[in-house]
């Protein structure tokens, strides 16, 4: 049998992310010991096989751990880091924090000199859900998904290696960057987006419902994250508060800009190519994301099925597209209301279109459009 990739790791803040990180260390047989402020947490996390807990009497067997996860809200990262260089004084120490060089900052601060901070590497998987608590951990949550490893320094090459083989542990893809240039990055690809996600989703608190009833899937892929922790948010965005203002300025310009645009009836022509212009440039910005496992987005196309809302269909549809030998890359479901069928939207490999097309028509399932 292989050697498991860790010994023995401690992981604190047992909620959606940290509970994660243990689910996915598990699989390769890693020893976990957790450690959660809510007992009821740590209780959930315990039940669903992500470890064991820490407990005053095995204070000795934790402190031979060789690598501690901080999964605690940003706002608690630097007294728990601390805490965790001083009580594990031979294991690396990491977190999965969404903003890095606060968290780093406040860690220095509560770190006496001789703490060990060159063995503290910030991290942070890209990787999440707009769910809290262990309930909704996964242990494939950061399969094919980027994390981001952040060295200070004084960071030990050994402790970034440990660092990143964590990331490649859990499924993902470990991407070096110092922490302000990562808040720089996080500030665009997805503190600006939850604050738009936000700002959308805060209109629909005043429509009438019966305008709600049209809600369909482009409304959803836009305020699904919208639906996230307000405190967690509220500690992610003020600690990272100067690039995501900045940003959201620019945002505010564009919008401004579009509204305008609509606004002007007497230059009609001049508005509408201003218009088409700003929507251009929003599908060239989209098509520069990289698709699943960094790969060309334009590499993948969907083909809509009309599902019936019948128990099993789902699984049936799968079953003939995996006979056909097509890999699916990702599924979208999107349900209408009041309709008793539902639209999925199978995202493959664009060279397994024909053939994916043909195995539908075979079976007889409704494609669209
Ligand atoms: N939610 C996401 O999508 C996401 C994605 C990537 C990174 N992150 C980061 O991961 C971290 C955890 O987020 P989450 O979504 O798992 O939150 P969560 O609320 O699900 O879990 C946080 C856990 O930490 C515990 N905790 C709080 N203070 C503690 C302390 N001082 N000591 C020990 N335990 C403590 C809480 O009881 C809770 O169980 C945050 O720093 C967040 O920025 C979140
Ligand atoms: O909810 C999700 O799907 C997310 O992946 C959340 C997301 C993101 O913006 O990508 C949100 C914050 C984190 O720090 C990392 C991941």
């Amino acid at each position: 049998m292989t050697e498991p990739p860790f010994r023995r790791v401690v992981v604190i803040g047992a909620g959606l992310m940290g509970t994660s990180v243990a689910l996915a260390l598990r699989r390769f047989g890693v020893e976990v010991l957790l450690e959660d402020a809510d007992p009821g947490n740590l209780r959930v996390a315990v039940s669903l096989g992500a470890g064991v807990p820490v407990t005053p009497g095995d204070a000795p067997r934790a402190e031979q751990a060789d690598l501690v996860v901080v999964g605690v809200p940003p706002a608690a990262l630097g007294t728990v880091i601390a805490d965790a260089l001083a009580r594990f004084p031979s294991a690396v120490v990491t977190d999965l924090g969404s903003v890095k060089a606060a968290a780093l900052a406040d860690t220095r601060a509560h770190a006496p000199a001789g703490a060990g901070l060159d063995r503290y590497v910030g991290g942070h998987p890209m990787a999440g859900s707009e769910q809290s608590g262990p309930l909704a951990a996964r242990a494939d949550l950061f399969d094919g998904r980027a994390w981001a490893v952040t060295p200070h320094a004084d960071s030990r090459p050994d402790a970034v290696a440990a660092v990143e083989r964590l990331a490649r542990t859990c499924g993902a893809l470990p991407v070096q960057l110092s922490p302000g240039e990562h808040d720089e990055a996080v500030a665009l690809v997805s503190h600006l987006p939850q604050v738009a996600s936000t700002v959308v989703a805060g209109l629909l608190t005043t429509a009438a419902e019966g305008h709600l009833v049209l809600a369909g899937q482009g409304l959803r892929d836009v305020t699904r994250i919208a639906g996230g922790d307000p405190d967690l948010w509220t500690q992610i965005l003020s600690a990272n508060a100067e690039p995501v203002a900045r940003l959201l300025h620019e945002a505010a310009d564009n919008l401004h800009r579009v509204a305008h645009t609509l606004e002007k009836r007497d230059a009609a022509e001049a508005g509408l190519a201003d218009l088409r212009n700003s929507l251009e440039r929003g599908a060239t910005g989209v098509r520069r994301l990289p698709g699943k496992h960094g790969a060309q987005p334009e590499a993948f196309s969907a083909v809509p099925v009309l599902l019936p809302d019948q128990p099993g269909e789902l699984a049936r549809l799968f079953a003939d597209v995996g006979a056909a030998g097509v890999n699916i890359e990702d599924v979208r479901i999107d349900h209408s209301p009041n309709t008793p069928a539902g639209l999925v939207e199978l995202w493959v490999h664009q060279d397994t279109v024909p053939a994916l097309l043909e195995a539908l028509a075979h079976h007889g399932w409704d494609v669209h459009g």
